[in-house]
């Protein structure tokens, strides 16, 4: 039973060999003497324990079955109200509820969807929306922040916007627009990213000076761009980086992009598949006006945003309402707080201290129309200062 695992899970970065256990025969023979340690850092034990045994209660709580004529947060509520009047209706004969393909209005190879990215024709943002909505129709911006824009805007339906790198790591601009801006993020596309180096027809690689893309397209080849020993420089995209090269004639200058790029360029591709690692994957966000109705049909992800109250030990609680219920995180990544970076705490021995103050971007395996899900965010709003969901969407499981 989980009471059992949890603090075997909760002990693992620390040393078992300083554990002291008072009378654990005692304990077991019921003198009321608990489990006890002998110093400070094991009274955050005595906590650990005592809070873990507090939430296997809880969570063992959530799994019993509900009163009659009460229903889970998302629980099945016309069988718990059906049952708790005495009515033995057959269930197939109820109305089916509606799910998110009946309410959406558009089909699902999204050909009337248009979708805004950051970037020209042959980005791979664009890529992207094309794997996500076969049929959409693509509106390249200029910037991230007028890809939210035109969706707030009517102006497009969806934005995609690239959020993390399997080589580079995370975009840290679009996790900062993604609180700045309310949007809700209704899927997630994943996407294989094979770089190809690109120059003017007839150009050697050998004979570049400078090498232009966008900074995680560099950062994704650096390995190969230091062999070639050239200088990198930063462009707005990929594409942008190969249109240039192209529209100004430059023989002395490669671009970074996609092999598409090339054909809608007239490029040459001088070296293919040049990321440091062959398996090189984009991890992409699709945003929309309104949040999709969550399923559990298929495999689903929520990500939420949070800051915590101060403390020591708040962020591994804040954690633990996760694990608890066998929440799978796929994500964490932490920001400064914009609007107060800095959290001034006054010991009246030392003087005043700064700390740095922090958000919390969390992506979790669940999808919000299950209970547990529901239970952990009620159980995660116990610590945090501040709790927004961004989005519960299917995962992209198909590479
Ligand atoms: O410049 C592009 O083509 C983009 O779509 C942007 C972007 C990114 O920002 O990560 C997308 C995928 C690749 O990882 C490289 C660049």
């Amino acid at each position: 039973m989980a009471l059992k695992a949890v603090p075997i899970w909760v002990c693992a970065n620390h040393s078992c060999t300083h554990l002291r256990f008072t009378d654990l025969g005692s304990r077991r023979s019921g003198s009321g003497s608990n489990l006890r340690f002998d110093c400070d850092k094991f009274r955050k034990w005595e906590w650990c324990l005592a809070s873990a045994q507090r939430a296997t209660r809880l969570v063992e709580d959530e799994k019993k079955p509900l009163a009659p004529g009460l229903s889970s947060p998302g629980g099945n509520e016309q069988t718990q109200v059906t049952e708790s009047r005495g009515f033995h209706k057959d269930l197939n004969s109820l109305p089916r509820p509606l799910s998110a393909a009946d309410l959406s209005p558009s089909p699902g190879d999204g050909s009337k969807v248009r979708i805004a990215y950051q970037g020209i024709p042959g980005a791979y943002s664009e890529a992207a929306a094309l794997k996500a909505y076969p049929k959409c129709e693509t509106v390249p911006c200029d910037q991230f922040e007028a890809a939210f824009k035109a969706v707030e805007l009517w102006l497009v339906d969806k934005a995609i916007l690239p959020i993390e790198n399997s080589v580079a790591g995370s975009i840290h601009r679009n996790y900062d627009l993604l609180l700045c801006h309310r949007l809700h993020i209704v899927g997630e596309v994943q996407l294989v990213v094979n770089h190809c180096l690109l120059g003017l027809s007839g150009v050697r690689k050998e004979e570049l000076k400078c090498v232009l893309s966008h900074p995680q397209a560099l950062a994704q080849c650096e390995m190969a761009l230091n062999k070639l020993g050239v200088v990198k420089v930063n462009a707005d995209d990929t594409a942008g980086a190969a249109q240039i090269v192209a529209s100004d004639g430059l023989r002395d200058t490669g671009a970074i992009a996609s092999a598409r790029a090339a054909e809608i360029y007239g490029l040459d591709i001088l070296a293919e598949r040049i990321q440091d690692d062959c398996d090189n994957i984009t991890r992409f966000l699709i945003l929309a006006r309104e949040p999709i109705i969550p399923g559990t049909i298929k495999p689903h992800k929520t990500s939420i945003v949070f800051s915590l109250e101060e403390g020591p030990g708040v962020l591994f609680k804040a954690l633990a309402v996760f694990a608890l219920r066998e929440i799978n995180l796929s994500k964490i990544e932490s920001r400064p707080q914009r609007k107060r970076p800095l959290r001034v705490v006054d010991d009246s021995n030392k003087g005043s201290a700064k700390y740095f103050d922090y958000l919390f971007y969390v992506d979790f395996e669940a999808s919000m129309a299950e209970p547990r899900a529901q239970y952990a965010l009620g159980h995660l709003q116990e610590f945090a200062r501040f709790l927004r969901v961004l989005g519960c969407y299917p995962m992209d499981t198909a590479l």
